[in-house]
């Protein structure tokens, strides 16, 4: 499709060169003639893009027909005066227009559903800038005796409104992070920024010249739109990754500039529209903090989302998920801790391993989810019985093995405990035909600072671990102390 557009450059620059009478009315058509060429493109990729873009694609979409409308007008304009009308009025509407639907487009964000009332703002922000634009046109072209010269300051209204759409869908295409979307940024960008450069150029050799030749120019915007909606998705446009610096300025930037060029529409009504100026520039601050005010409140409610989510994550990496006791890692934590603090203190640390007896054979017999169960229970009695004495704490150290650890108790105080907790675990009575008991046992194996020197806490842990084996060794059901 984009090689029709060719012939239709040739036959407007065909049309130039002969010079009819209705020359202008003949550039006119082959434009309108481009254009639809280019809605038609657009209408394509609307359909092939992902759901969530798809607004996007339609705004650019209404843009090009808005536009359609403003060349329709001139087309009409140029039957009646054949040497066309310097400034004519009806298609700034349409121009005005076309402008804040490119603007709405860039302001857009197809998936950011965190900040749903930003959006509203920057469409009501959007709506402003067009109206006050159009309003400032429509009093510039009725003034009685115009000064400066209409045409230079439309000229230069239109290259300002150009400029700041063109900014705006930069500064989107630069920090979206997803490829889909960047895509659309980027023909909007070329496409904001030829609407900004070609026709400032047609307008002032127009102004200055009596050449028709700038004619040429005003499908060109269309047709390099055409030709990128056609085009597939350039390697590096996909690869790009904006990096987190340049996401956050753009996004910081982009309230701004809407604000900024809201300002800059009050300041050119000052002289004019004291009343209207004033309300322009509170409703662009107002704005501006009221957009800052809703991200702010976003961020802050993530924050605490996160801070929850972390307080969560960081609870779950220290605790079993089976029994709810402290893991290995809770217990390496803890033990670290209480290794210097009885280094400092000189209190006694005793650890104790204890471990199921016969587990595997109690799987075999019953199943694994009854083992599962088992495990549940002997953590749960442990746990309770510990809690029953100060500053002891018992974790599960993996599988059917777990461990106890004592601060400032004395040896025999120690034992004393391990003791209770291997009768709590006899006494739940929980049956295993295949252990001597005919009931579910521990074995623990003890180590203490106090009866031994240890150089670190690994080697308290080990002797515990030699003194259980030990325990096993003596036929179970037993606390046994380090030999
Ligand atoms: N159901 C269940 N079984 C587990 C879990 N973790 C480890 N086990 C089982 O525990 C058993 C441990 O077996 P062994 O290390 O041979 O020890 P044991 O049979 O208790 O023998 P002794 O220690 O000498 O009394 C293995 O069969 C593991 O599959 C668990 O989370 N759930």
């Amino acid at each position: 499709m984009s090689r029709v557009y060719v012939p239709l450059l040739l036959a407007q620059l065909g049309v130039i060169a002969w010079a009819p009478v209705h020359l202008l009315s003949w550039s006119y058509a082959a434009v309108l003639a481009m254009l639809m060429l280019t809605v038609a493109q657009c209408w394509r990729r609307l359909r092939f893009s992902v759901p969530h873009n798809r607004p996007l694609w339609s705004l650019l979409l209404l843009a090009l027909v808005a536009q359609f409308g403003a060349f329709g007008l001139l087309f009409t304009d140029s039957l009646s005066n054949p040497l066309g009308t310097l400034v004519a009025f009806d298609p700034t509407f349409y121009f005005c227009l076309g402008s804040l639907l490119l603007t709405i487009a860039a302001a857009y964000n197809p998936v950011a559903t965190l900040y749903r009332w930003a959006g509203v703002v920057d469409a009501v922000l959007a709506c402003a800038i067009a109206a006050l634009f159009y309003f400032t046109l429509h009093q510039v072209l009725n003034a009685p005796s115009p000064a400066p010269p209409p045409a230079t300051f439309v000229m230069w209204m239109f290259d300002a409104m150009g400029l700041f759409v063109a900014v705006f869908a930069t500064l989107r295409l630069v920090s979206t992070k997803r490829s889909d979307e960047r895509r659309f940024f980027f023909v909007l960008s070329v496409f904001a920024w030829l609407e900004l450069v070609v026709p400032g150029i047609h307008n002032r050799f127009i102004l200055h010249s009596e050449s028709y030749l700038p004619e040429l120019l005003l499908g060109l915007p269309f047709v390099v739109l055409g030709f990128l909606l056609g085009r597939r998705r350039k390697v590096w446009l996909r690869s790009y990754r904006p990096s987190r610096r340049i996401r956050h300025l753009a996004e910081s930037v982009s309230p701004f500039v809407m604000s900024l060029a809201l300002c800059c529409l009050a300041f050119a009504q000052l002289g004019k529209n004291p009343v209207l100026a004033t309300s322009t520039l509170i409703l662009a601050i107002l704005s501006y903090a009221a957009r800052n005010a809703i991200v702010l409140g976003q961020h802050l409610a993530f924050e605490d989302d996160l801070r929850k989510l972390k307080r969560g994550l960081q609870q779950a990496v220290v605790r079993d998920d089976l029994t709810a006791l402290p893991n290995r890692r809770g217990f390496y934590r803890l033990m670290r801790r209480e290794w210097d603090g009885a280094l400092k203190t000189g209190r006694a640390l005793s650890v104790a391993m204890i471990d199921i007896d016969s587990f595997k054979a109690f799987n075999d017999t019953y199943g694994h989810l009854a083992g599962d169960d088992c495990l549940v229970a002997v953590a749960h009695a442990l746990h309770r019985e510990a809690s029953l004495q100060p500053d002891v704490m018992v974790a599960r150290y993996g599988g059917e093995e777990f461990v106890a650890l004592m601060v400032g108790y004395a040896p025999a105080a120690s034992e004393d405990i391990l003791e209770r907790l291997r009768q709590r675990v006899e006494a739940m009575q929980i049956r295993h035909a295949r252990s001597a008991q005919d009931v579910v046992t521990i074995s623990a194996g003890l180590a203490s600072t106090a009866t031994a020197r240890y150089t670190d806490s690994d080697k308290l842990l080990n002797a515990a671990d030699e003194a259980l084996y030990v325990a096993k060794r003596s036929g179970k059901n037993r606390v046994q102390w380090v030999e």
